[in-house]
């Protein structure tokens, strides 16, 4: 018997090897992608990928990086994956409301498929996301900014409460705090006010980190979403404690949405305020009931926390390192910002602020160098058959750019590394427009950022009023702090960084 067991065993095995190399075999001489360019190891295998960014943790970008500059603008990065080094096609690639791109199944594992960032279909995402785009208008915006200005006055409370007792102030993790009570007052209508949480509830940020870099594994292992779902939650946090992270950032978006759903939130806050509140919204709106359901709101709900307050921190953080390690921008700015506001408390709006060309260029640069979504951004043309220079590419393959290629290119920006609004600005003092094509941190086509503009108000007023107000200097805060290290989707700097802290010295005199 035991010895029969074993033959069934080595049988099993043999054939297991006998496919996986005929799969080998496929992948190099048959397959659509086989005649473009690349290194073997990532043409025969997703483990080549697997290795980059769940063993070396978020490390594969620089291999692609590495891999354009052997073999070009084009290349195979996995089995069935194409990615572009070229920023004059990015437009094409991502397509417009006519021009239809879905995005790759394979790679939306974020675990939240009823959001609309989630949605693979190009037209179900038209669908979904014609519910959001009102929300986000300029005009939207602009109603929304006495809940952005009280935000960002709490934010000054708590750095004005610092003066002069030495405490050193996290200010990553504010941003974090701010944008996330910004996004969760406008979606729900409540939020749990964490620019007052001693520590800004810096644990958030860990999460939203923890959350993105799982993303990678859940990719190579595509299955382990389902069965995630169908066993009890204490179960798989045995297997994987990581998961942990995902299931609170879940649940607690889910404990905000329904209440809404039921009609059990005790009153409908902002009701008579001059915004509305998203999911009030959306559960009155006129999408089919299937759109509504707990689940798929609440995936959406989870795309909003997460897309709605890293991305614009980073860049505040950013704003933050550069102005206080540059004193000539620094004082070109506030004396800018003087010309609109007298006093370092004077009281503005987003829309004075966006006539300054100085600040406008100190933001365009600090967006910039955030590499925001750091990922690559994989699209699949479903309608017409993309060519790239003489490539003609296989119908239904996912081809991809990444904006760090085009954020960094060294061409469009020279020293790409360097910190200088100067080039967003013409010789005549205009502001450089024509760079603007190139800034493509909010991406592009119809997938393109739905919180834009809500982003821009929170990155002109926090800068301003911040920045106008308080002597700051950093503490113990090194470029390295801030510069990207990992790709976890989102951009992260040396694991071991304690943030970018900052001591603040005083009120600025005039
Ligand atoms: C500096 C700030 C921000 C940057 C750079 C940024 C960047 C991006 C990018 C590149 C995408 C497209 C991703 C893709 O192609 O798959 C995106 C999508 C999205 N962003 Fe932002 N984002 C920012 C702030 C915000 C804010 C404040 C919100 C809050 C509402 C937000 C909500 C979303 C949502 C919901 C999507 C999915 C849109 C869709 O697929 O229709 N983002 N963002």
């Amino acid at each position: 018997m035991a010895f029969s067991f074993v033959n069934a065993f080595l049988s099993i095995v043999k054939t297991f090897a006998a496919y996986y190399i005929l799969v080998l075999i496929y992948r190099l001489v048959f397959h659509p992608l086989a005649r473009f360019p690349g290194p073997t190891p990532a043409a025969l295998s997703s483990w080549y990928e697997f290795y980059f960014n769940v063993v070396k943790r978020g490390r594969f970008l620089w291999e692609i990086e590495k891999m354009h500059e052997e073999y070009g603008p084009i290349v195979r990065i996995n089995p069935n994956e194409l990615h572009i080094n070229d920023p004059e096609f990015y437009d094409e690639l991502y397509g417009s409301a006519t021009r239809k791109r879905d995005k790759y199944a394979g790679w939306m594992m974020s675990g939240t498929d009823g959001s609309s960032f989630s949605t693979v279909d190009h037209d179900h995402h038209r669908l979904r996301r014609s519910a959001l785009n009102p929300f986000f208008s300029k005009k939207a915006v602009v109603a929304l900014e006495p809940m952005i200005q009280e935000k960002v006055d709490k934010l000054c409370q708590r750095f004005s409460s610092v003066l002069n007792t030495g405490e050193i102030i996290r200010a990553d993790a504010a941003f974090v705090a701010l944008t996330m009570d910004v996004i969760s007052r406008y979606c729900f209508a409540s939020d749990d006010d964490n620019l007052s949480e001693p520590d800004f509830k810096v644990a958030w940020k860990e999460t939203l980190r923890g959350a993105f870099e799982s993303g990678a594994l859940r990719r190579q292992f595509p299955w382990m979403l389902s069965l995630m779902k169908m066993l009890p939650q204490a179960l798989v946090l045995k297997i994987n404690p990581s998961f942990k992270l995902m299931f609170d950032w879940k649940a607690s978006v889910e404990a905000r949405i329904k209440p809404i759903l039921d009609r059990t939130q005790p009153a409908r806050e902002s009701q008579d305020a001059s915004h509305r509140s998203i999911f009030y919204e959306l559960r009155d709106s006129s999408l089919p009931p299937q759109e509504k359901t707990l689940e798929r709101l609440s995936d959406e709900g989870q795309i909003f926390v997460g897309a709605g307050t890293e991305t614009t921190a980073t860049t505040l953080s950013k704003v933050t390192f550069y102005l206080l390690t540059n004193k000539q921008v620094l004082d070109t700015l506030r004396a800018e910002l003087r010309t609109v506001m007298p006093n370092p408390a004077s009281p503005i709006s987003v829309t004075q602020l966006e006539q300054l060309l100085y600040l406008s260029a100190v933001i365009a640069e600090a967006l910039r160098l955030s590499i925001s979504v750091s990922t690559r951004l994989p699209r699949i043309a479903t309608e017409e058959t993309l060519t790239y220079k003489e490539w003609t590419i296989p119908p239904g393959t996912p081809v991809s750019e990444s904006q760090y290629f085009v954020l960094m290119n060294k061409d469009i920006f020279p020293s790409p590394s360097t910190f200088n609004p100067g080039r967003w600005l013409n010789a005549d003092g205009t502001y450089n427009h024509e760079l603007e094509k190139y800034l493509v941190n909010f991406g592009r086509g119809t997938r393109q950022c739905v919180g834009m503009n809500l982003a821009n108000a929170e990155l002109f007023l926090t800068t301003a009023r911040l920045f106008r107000r308080f002597e700051m200097e950093l503490y113990e805060t090194t470029i390295s702090d801030i510069d990207m290290a990992h790709d976890f989707f989102s951009p992260v700097p040396r694991l071991d960084s304690k943030g970018v802290r900052v001591k603040v010295l005083g009120e600025v005199k005039e």
